[in-house]
């Protein structure tokens, strides 16, 4: 929902960058290779030494990359089913240190197992939500339905963890996670319903 709604604006926003990228030479994949590297540096340096504030601080100045990638691919006219599965991929990388980031410091330094706990079911359920769309895709299907797509999922992460650095309750973090966990799960009952249906609607083949 938020990346329908929000797409049109951070297109505007990173095309001048965009164009300014490629004049330079870069390509669409050095952007998501780089903005990959850093989103999981980010989270898997800073966060696990508590500094949840900074950390999100250095994984929001990389996870735009994610859209910058597109715009160029887009203004190259080289979108290609290479650059969708690397961007894709890729993704799954962010998102894993993303959540084991924060995993890692409330197991250890930060000492809330319940935070710990509810960060790694995060991680898992978004993987299967990611994962349910791509194999409705490969299958000819479509599953790009659901109330916790990828950038609900990360500015409700990211939003509260970097609050929680600079003072928030560590309650609120539990709360958000409990309630993003929940929101992954209804997303891929979604998903698979939407498959479901499409499955259904298909014609019989004839024997
Ligand atoms: C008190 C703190 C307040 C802070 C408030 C912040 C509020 C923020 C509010 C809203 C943010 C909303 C963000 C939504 C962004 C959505 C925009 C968007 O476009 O999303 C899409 C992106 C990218 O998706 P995808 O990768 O699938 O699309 P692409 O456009 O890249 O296209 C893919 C195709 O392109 C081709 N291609 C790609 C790559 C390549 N190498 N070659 C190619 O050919 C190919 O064909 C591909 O198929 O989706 C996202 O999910 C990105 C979401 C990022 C969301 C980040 C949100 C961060 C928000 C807040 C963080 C604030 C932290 C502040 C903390 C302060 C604490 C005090
Ligand atoms: O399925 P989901 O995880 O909510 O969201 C997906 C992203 O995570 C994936 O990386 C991208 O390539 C897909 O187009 C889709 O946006
Ligand atoms: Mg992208
Ligand atoms: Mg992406």
């Amino acid at each position: 929902m938020l990346n329908r709604h929000a797409r049109g604006f951070f297109t505007a926003l990173f095309t001048p960058l965009a164009r300014w990228l490629l004049k330079i030479g870069v390509s669409p994949d050095t952007v998501t290779i780089l903005g990959t590297a850093g989103v999981a540096a980010g989270a898997l340096v800073f966060y696990p030494l508590g500094q949840l504030f900074w950390g999100t601080v250095f994984i929001t100045a990389f996870i735009f990359s994610d859209v910058l990638d597109g715009i160029m691919a887009r203004m190259q006219d080289v979108k290609s089913r290479w650059g969708n599965f690397l961007d894709s991929t890729l993704d799954r990388i962010a998102d894993g240190a993303l959540f084991a980031g924060v995993s890692v410091w409330f197991f250890t330094g930060g000492n809330n197992g319940a935070i710990a706990v509810c960060a790694l079911l995060c991680l898992v359920l978004g993987m299967v939500v990611s994962y349910a769309r791509a194999k409705a895709e490969s299958l000819g299907f479509t599953a790009n339905v659901g109330i916790a797509e990828r950038a609900e999922r990360l500015v409700s992460v990211l939003v509260v963890t970097g609050l929680t650095g600079l003072g928030l309750p560590a309650v609120v973090l539990l709360a958000t996670l409990v309630l993003l966990a929940a929101a992954s799960l209804v997303t891929v009952v979604q998903r698979v319903l939407s498959v479901r249906r499409q499955a259904l609607a298909e014609p019989t083949p004839a024997d």
